[in-house]
Parts: structure tokens; sequence; C-alpha cells
């Protein structure tokens, strides 16, 4: 049998996506020959602007499929996975933190915490009763804060609560594209490195996009994208 631990968290193989050129816009074309990341690895992805980060980690999630090569995340080939099921795949095994942390602002800090899970029954399963509520002590935030709408927080509480709904369940990997952006260099200090300690103590993978090479200190590996990538523009 594999023992899961062996097996890498993410692993791209000839990844090859286009954008079509439209409307004024040139098209784009990306390659990753190989990339890998092993389990409870931290890498930092720095790039320029418009260089292709956000298009690599949509593969790297499944938002968009490959034309060709693999993507696989913990073994799974994400190809192979039709839209539907690479969304509910993304739901069990990937946590994903966006710059503008997309909460539902409406909703409790609870309920934004645990929504990944109403779609993943198996990462369902391995949260502990009151899981949410350690996350949120793990992270900082206030006693009381799991009743709260999420929207009357502040940003750096707000980030916080997007760390704990990508960190519930222990996913493979954490995908999070620049998600210190909005904080300022305290808030963004303390937030690192409670994500890096809840993500540690999971053995989640993490992948962290960021302009800022200063960050790197902190990862196990830091990684330019055009050493990983090869792109291609055509004109509009
Ligand atoms: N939805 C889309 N449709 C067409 N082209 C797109 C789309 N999204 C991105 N692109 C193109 O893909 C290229 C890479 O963009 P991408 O957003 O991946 O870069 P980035 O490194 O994440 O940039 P930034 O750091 O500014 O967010 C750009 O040329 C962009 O115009």
């Amino acid at each position: 049998m594999t023992d899961p631990a062996m097996t890498p968290a993410l692993s791209l193989t000839d990844a090859t996506f286009g954008w079509p050129g439209a409307r004024g816009r040139g098209g784009f074309r990306l390659t990753c020959p190989r990339f890998d990341m092993q389990a409870g690895e931290s890498v930092l992805l720095l790039g320029e602007s418009g260089s292709g980060k956000s298009t690599l980690l949509s593969l790297i999630c499944g938002i968009n499929a490959v034309d060709g090569g693999r993507v696989e995340v913990a073994g799974t080939d994400l190809a192979n996975l039709r839209p539907g099921q690479r969304d509910r795949f993304r739901a069990e095994r990937i946590g994903v933190i966006f710059q503008q942390f997309n909460l539902l602002p409406y909703a409790s800090v609870s309920d934004n915490i645990e929504l990944p899970l109403r779609f993943a029954p198996v990462r369902r399963s391995r949260t502990g009763q009151g899981a949410a509520q350690k996350l949120c002590k793990a992270l900082g935030l206030p006693e009381d804060v799991l009743s709260t709408a999420a929207g009357r927080l502040s940003v750096g509480q707000q980030q916080r609560v997007a760390a704990a709904r990508a960190l519930i369940g222990t996913p493979a990997l954490i995908v999070a594209d620049e998600p210190t952006s909005a904080l300022d260099a305290a808030t963004q200090d303390t937030f690192l490195k409670l994500l890096f300690a809840e993500a540690q103590d999971a053995g989640t993978a993490l992948l962290m996009v960021s302009h800022d090479a200063r960050l790197g200190d902190r990862f196990d590996r830091v990684v330019r994208l055009e050493d990983i990538v090869t792109t291609q523009r055509s004109a509009a």
C-alpha cells in the first residue's frame, strides 16, 4: 500500500493551458513541465504581475482544466475529472485563501468556516466537534466570534476566518493567492505565523503566491514562476 505521507501533495507534469485572445486582449499560453510539492511542504511562488500566477493556481485548484498534461493533487489527476467532480474534489482536498477573502458577509463566522464541509462529506467526517472554535482560538480570534456576522469583523480578523475555512478538516493542500496584501505589516506577520503553525500541525502543504520576496524566509522553498513555467503571448 502507498504511504499517504509519501504521495506528493502536488505534482504537475507537462501541464498546459491557454487563454484565447479576445476583444483587445492577446492570447496567453502557459506550460509547466514539472513542479512538485511534498506533503506538509511550504512554497512561496513569486512572479511579476501578469506573469501567470493566478492562471497556474486555477489549474492547481481545478477551477480551469489543463489542455494537456497532468495536475495531481494528493495522487488524483484532476485532468481525469469532469467539472462537477473537480469542484467536489477541491472541496474535499484543497483549501483556498483569496486576496479578497470571499467570505459571506451576512453569514456567521462559524457558517463561513464550515462552508467547504457542506460539499465534502469525507472532509466533514474527518472534522471533530468544535473544530471551527479550536481554529479560531489558534488563529487568535476572540472567543465569541463564531456567532458574529463575518462582515462585521476587521480586515485582519476576516483574513483569519478565511484561513480557518481553508484549514478546517485538514486538506492536503492550501493554495493562497496574495493572502496578506490587504493587511498591514504587523497583522500580516501575525497572520502568517499562525497560518504556518496550523498548516504544519495538520501536515497540510501550503502554496502561497506573492509579489513580496521578503516573505521567503518563512517557507521551505521559494520558487520563481519563470523557473517552472514557459509562457507564450499572441497579439490581440
Ligand atoms: N479570464 C481570462 N481571460 C483571458 N485572459 C486571461 C484571463 N485571466 C488571465 N488572463 C491572461 O493571462 C495572463 C496571465 O494572467 P494572470 O492573472 O494569471 O497573472 P498574475 O501573475 O496572476 O497577475 P497578477 O499578479 O497581476 O494577479 C495575462 O496576460 C492575462 O491577460
